[in-house]
């Protein structure tokens, strides 16, 4: 796979949070969201929420803020997530039922169809409204849906072959929880996720700080 690369991640990984925010404004029927509102929220500077935003095009008015729905469907738009794109999820086991029952992922713009499994006591039942396939036609329906993105979490021993049956079906996109790199063509996208790269960063976070509190004390 080409190394696709993308700038400015850090604020792309933040924009989730600032539409989970403008949602919620919304939902409370506010209109108009001041920066200092936005910089507490994301505890960040005022500077860094305007570059920040400014990424999706979307200018702030001087001394009022941004329009909520304005920000949020710029948002969307800049992720390319204004139209719900369908995916199925491959092993149904703790994270992947988890995953299926995250009701939010439809605002953020991925809509999980169907999952598919080995085991025999999974396949044919429903979790979280969503039927649970036989992994041997994983290749076949993908097709027939013509389903663009594939969320892998089976054990890391079975993560490639899955992955060589979701580019068989025509996957383009790969979110691959199996903690393995992934060998795919190059027109087809991996991201690897790593929930504990979260966990890394509070872990560093806490000896800084608690380090720095000693040496003051
Ligand atoms: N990236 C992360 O942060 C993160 C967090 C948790 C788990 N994981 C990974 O996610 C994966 C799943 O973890 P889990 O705790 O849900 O495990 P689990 O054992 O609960 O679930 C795995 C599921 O995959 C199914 N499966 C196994 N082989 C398969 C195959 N060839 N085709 C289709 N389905 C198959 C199993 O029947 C089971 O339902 C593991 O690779 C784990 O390391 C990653």
């Amino acid at each position: 796979m080409a190394n696709v690369k993308v700038p400015k991640l850090p604020t792309i990984r933040r924009l989730p949070t600032y539409l989970y925010k403008l949602s919620e404004m919304r939902k409370a029927g506010i209109s108009i969201v001041a920066t200092p509102e936005l910089a507490r929220y994301m505890n960040l500077g005022e500077i860094v929420i305007r570059k920040d935003l400014a990424i999706t095009g979307v200018t702030g008015q001087p001394g009022v803020g941004y329009k909520v729905k304005e920000l949020i469907d710029a948002i969307k738009s800049y992720l390319n997530w204004d139209n719900a794109s369908e995916a199925v999820l491959v092993g149904a086991g703790s994270l992947g039922s988890a995953l299926l029952g995250y009701e939010g992922f439809e605002e953020y713009g991925l809509k999980i169809i169907a999952a598919f499994d080995v085991n025999p006591e999974k396949i044919g039942t429903e979790i979280h409204g969503r039927s649970v396939f036989d992994i041997d036609r994983l290749e076949e329906l993908v097709g027939r849906l013509q389903v663009r993105m594939g969320i892998i979490c089976v054990p890391a021993t079975y993560a490639q072959d899955v992955a060589d049956a979701m580019v068989a079906g025509g996957i383009k996109g790969i979110w691959n929880f199996a903690n393995v790199s992934l060998k795919v063509p190059d027109d087809v996208v991996v991201q690897r996720e790593v929930i504990a790269g979260g966990l890394a960063v509070l872990s560093v976070k806490m000896n800084r700080k608690f380090a720095d509190e000693e040496q003051q004390e």
